[in-house]
């Protein structure tokens, strides 16, 4: 038993009094005034958890002054419970307070974000989601070992509810992804045919991990971020990063993570990604409400909500056979002796706005295909390029034959197999928003589902973070900041410089991303050794964007 202290007061309360089972690791987190008393704190251990598990044969905790006084001890005669205090410097004795201590504090942090008052309304689901998660140490969730069987599941999210007031929503919508969670958890016990024993282990830690990525990408104003641990990392701060209102950048991730960076143990978000303690990150539904909130960008994955990932998997398997992205490429590179084009759909973009205005996009790829693109690239993201999956849908049934990249931010597994489902051939990982377990897991789903990963990436630290992956075989640079939006095709050059060698020697093929608008530019980052890129606005703004590829290689490409 331990106390978490010095959150916002709230109706009174301030304090969250934790109480963990050490075998099941089963949690109650009871919300207290301040100052609490012998008498207060015997009142509500027997009100919550006698009331449910009976008396304990023993309390492990710190040396706080409650236990000693008393009623406390007057109870512990009585009963025959034995208190068994940490001794001063010596918190591991109670290790596992602590541990749940700061995870339920950084729960809290995440979800109330810049509603730190709301604690207390949170405080029920966080303990939800804490019991209901699974635990590697355990092997189950701590629910499991307690009751014997999962939880049954709550409400379900329904389409078209989501008018109704946004807290109803969130609370729904957590229920049922922690629902999913659970299923998911127990999928991969008994991993199916299509999922391979590593993709589950994969998958499992990245469950945990994407709830990281997810944070990351989320809209700034949102993201709360713990405060460096300074001696207690349970103490109620809370702080949300400031950043542009449109677009979340890397530099705010960046002062995001600049701040939190002792209590992740790591210096950047970029930097180790995959070291961090599972503990640190947050269970997936926990996640998935931030994300859900209005304003995340990630808008795409609330589809979550509304199919549940046994299902998309399902659809996944059941769609046409995908296409080979990474031969038509290199059949491309190999006919022209001119990087291979992988021509895009882009409508809007964050930086230059509308880009066309009668944007008929099976009309756009036919012309594409019909003027030598190997391959296509279709934003499914709706609210920053005013794409969608309809729009790929479309595309794939209009009878064009290049293979097909779904674009669009992937954070979650359930999002690849939608886009296998919606019948993409490959996915474009963003290097900058994974770890790398998340691409690791990605790319094996992706290989289970016959798909091609295009791992962008922008800078040199992330380029080594990728070349260390097994199993890449695509690599785009993107000579676009995230930060500033401003293009330099020089940073293609300079990283092939760099890492040529080892990209040659991996056999791996390199696209050149963003900002190419004529031959020169082409030629350009073809001398600089890539044999792909990936081309849209200059394009698409272009009356006929099909004639404009012969303007832009300087000569017809050939099918
Ligand atoms: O329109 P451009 O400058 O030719 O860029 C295309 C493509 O590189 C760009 O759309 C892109 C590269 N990586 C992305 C990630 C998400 C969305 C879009 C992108
Ligand atoms: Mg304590």
């Amino acid at each position: 038993m331990d106390f978490i202290e010095g959150l916002p007061r709230v109706h009174g309360k301030s304090v969250i009094l934790t109480v963990v089972d050490r075998f099941s690791k089963y949690t109650h987190f009871i919300a207290l005034g301040h100052p609490y008393t012998a008498t207060s704190v015997v009142r509500a251990f027997f009100n919550e958890i006698v009331r449910l598990h009976r008396l304990p044969a023993s309390i492990v905790s710190d040396c706080n002054p409650v236990f000693t006084s008393a009623p406390w001890r007057d109870l512990f005669k009585m009963s025959g419970i034995k208190l068994r205090m940490s001794t001063a410097f010596h918190p591991q004795t109670d290790g596992q307070s602590e541990v749940t201590n700061r995870t339920i504090a950084m729960y809290l942090r995440c979800i109330t974000g810049d509603r730190p008052r709301a604690w207390v309304d949170w405080l029920p689901w966080a303990e939800y989601c804490y019991y209901t998660a699974y635990h590697t140490a355990l092997r189950a969730t701590p629910f499991q070992v307690v009751y014997g069987r999962e939880p049954p599941p709550l409400g379900t999210y329904r389409d078209g509810s989501a008018r109704r007031r946004w807290t109803t929503c969130c609370a729904i919508v957590i229920s049922s992804l922690a629902r999913f969670a659970i299923g998911f958890f127990r999928r991969r016990r008994t991993p199916s045919a299509s999922m391979t024993a590593r993709t589950a282990l994969w998958s499992s830690r990245w469950m945990i991990g994407s709830g990281f990525a997810c944070y990351i990408v989320r809209r700034p104003p949102w993201c709360a971020v713990p405060m460096p641990s300074s001696g207690h990392a349970t103490r109620g701060h809370f702080r949300s990063v400031s950043g542009s209102e449109r677009w979340p950048t890397a530099s705010s991730y960046r002062r995001a993570f600049a701040s939190t960076s002792s209590m992740w143990g790591s210096s950047s978000p970029f930097m180790g990604l995959h070291q961090w303690s599972h503990r640190h990150y947050l269970p997936w539904s926990m996640v998935a409400c931030c994300l859900y909130r209005p304003g995340s960008c990630i808008l795409n994955c609330a589809g979550h909500a509304m199919k549940p990932l046994n299902e998309v998997i399902q659809s996944a398997e059941k769609a046409p056979p995908s296409r080979d992205f990474y031969g038509a490429l290199e059949a491309a590179y190999k006919r022209n002796g001119m990087p291979a084009l992988i021509a895009e759909l882009k409508k809007a973009s964050p930086s230059r706005g509308v880009l066309r205005e009668n944007f008929n996009p099976v009309e756009i790829a036919q012309t594409y295909e019909k003027n030598g693109a190997a391959c296509l690239s279709i934003l499914t993201d709706e609210k920053y390029f005013q794409g969608s999956f309809e729009n790929l849908e479309k595309v794939r049934t209009s009878g064009v034959k290049c293979p097909l990249l779904c674009k669009e931010f992937v954070i979650d597994k359930w999002q690849i197999y939608n886009a296998r489902s919606k019948g993409a051939d490959a996915v474009l990982l963003i290097a900058a928003v994974l770890p790398d377990l998340g691409i690791k897991c990605f790319l094996q789903i992706c290989k289970d589902l016959g798909m091609t990963a295009l791992i962008e990436v922008h800078d040199e630290r992330e380029m080594e973070r990728v070349l260390n992956i097994n199993g890449v075989k695509l690599i785009g640079i993107n000579n676009r900041s995230l930060e500033t939006f401003v293009v330099d095709t020089s940073n293609t050059k300079m990283l092939l410089e760099k890492h040529g060698d080892s990209i040659r020697e991996k056999g791996i093929l390199v696209v050149g991303e963003s900002g190419l608008f004529s031959p020169d530019d082409v030629a350009y980052v073809q001398k600089a050794g890539i044999s792909a890129v990936l081309v849209g606005e200059s394009l698409v703004k272009q009356e006929d964007p099909g004639r404009a590829i012969a303007g832009l290689f300087g000569k017809e490409l050939l099918h």
